[in-house]
């Protein structure tokens, strides 16, 4: 089993690298239909209602329109957070002059086989018979090696860029656990691997979604949740996140809010809070006119700590449902897996009783 989460997802197949900004046509290697995933087909965005805003400023209760949100939703956006505009748009200008690199010079910061960080095509890719309309860059802590393959020269500016938006998410994602557990009555004695020396983990992914000449065949980032605790996302002003809605059966998109953050629901949180917050599944697609970034901050519990549901949410009537795991196992079993990785770790199928927690393998608990 990987130990630390820079060693958990290995890419499956070698990959052919197309510049999506020169392409005038889409090629059938890019055109998806229903069969390349089946969540394509799902009945389309409704966008007369969608997640809650929440102002983190605003303590009138905060804790009760999480809890509602992350029940409801499994995602929420956040005002008043208090991450300056100033980095917001300097972290969409780094990602900007990183995508607009030639190929051949983001190549030669490529994600290698074995690895996780560096440039490359989205790591689920493996999972379907069709490739994505997008490119990433993903980071664990100092981007400097790759960030020198980039610019020889002039790299300091993007790594400064990159070590404060990471020291401020950091701070960020630890508030927010907190604001989404204390939600469950869960306070910080009730969580002792919270305080280890070293912090929750974390990775910072870039994605970049160029514009698309068939944006309706085309497919930007697949339909997946996250492996976190938590993942805070920035969007720039382009919508294209969507978020499955079960109770409708349908795709919500995520409107762009001036300066607010996209907070979703991880799979480690669904497992800490024994099925109550399930992990929300979400895509992004793309359109023809404009290039969208995103920046998301995905964050997870110490390494090494095996999480599991929390104790206080555990009794006779409600057994724990998932096996403890690390955050680096869980990487690797999503990397196995994909879409089936939370079912693999659940411990049991309860007899009856229990409606809420959601695999995202189609079969609901109960
Ligand atoms: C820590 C991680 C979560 C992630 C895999 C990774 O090692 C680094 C990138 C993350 C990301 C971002 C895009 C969607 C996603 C499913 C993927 O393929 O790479 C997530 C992974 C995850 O949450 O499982
Ligand atoms: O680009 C987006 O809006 C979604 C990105 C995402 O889901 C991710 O990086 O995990
Ligand atoms: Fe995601």
């Amino acid at each position: 089993m990987p130990s630390r989460i820079s060693d958990s997802f290995r890419a499956h197949h070698s990959q052919k690298y197309f510049d999506l900004n020169l392409i005038k046509e889409l090629p059938e290697s890019h055109a998806w239909t229903s069969s390349s995933d089946d969540h394509y087909a799902s009945e389309n965005s409704r966008d007369f209602d969608s997640i809650p805003v929440i102002d983190l400023d605003n303590n009138n209760n905060v804790l009760e329109h999480i809890g509602h949100a992350c029940k409801k939703w499994g995602a929420f956006q956040i005002i008043n957070h208090s991450i300056p505009e100033k980095l917001l748009q300097a972290i969409e200008v780094a990602g900007q002059s990183l995508f607009s690199l030639p190929m051949q010079q983001k190549l030669k910061a490529s994600r290698s086989p074995e690895g996780v960080t560096g440039y490359g095509v989205a790591r689920i890719s493996s999972f379907f018979p069709k490739l994505m309309w997008s490119e990433g860059f993903t980071i664990v802590g100092s981007p400097i090696e790759h960030a020198r393959q980039l610019w020889p020269k002039d790299y300091k500016k993007f790594c400064e860029i990159i070590e404060e938006y990471e020291k401020e998410m950091e701070k960020l994602a630890g508030r927010l656990m907190w604001l989404m557990l204390g939600s469950l009555g869960i306070t910080k004695e009730d969580v002792k691997w919270a305080f280890g020396p070293k912090g929750g983990c974390a990775a910072l992914q870039l994605n970049s979604y160029p514009a698309c000449p068939d944006p309706g065949r085309a497919m930007g980032l697949a339909a997946h949740t996250d492996s976190t605790i938590l993942t805070i996302l920035h969007q720039n002003n382009t919508s294209g996140l969507q978020v499955y809605q079960e109770e409708s059966s349908g795709w919500v998109t995520v409107p762009p809010i001036q300066g607010a953050l996209v907070v979703n629901v991880g799979d480690l949180l669904h497992i800490l809070s024994n099925g109550s917050y399930p992990s929300i599944l979400h895509r992004a697609i793309v359109n023809r006119t404009q290039h969208r970034l995103s920046v998301a901050y995905l964050y997870g519990p110490p390494s090494g700590v095996r999480v599991s549901p929390l104790s206080k949410l555990v009794d006779q009537k409600h057994p724990p449902l998932y096996k403890a795991v690390t955050w680096s196992e869980y990487l690797g079993t999503k990397a196995k897996h994909f879409d089936k990785a939370l079912s693999s770790v659940r411990l049991c199928v309860p007899l009856s009783g229990f409606t809420d927690a959601k695999d995202h393998n189609g079969v609901q608990v109960g």
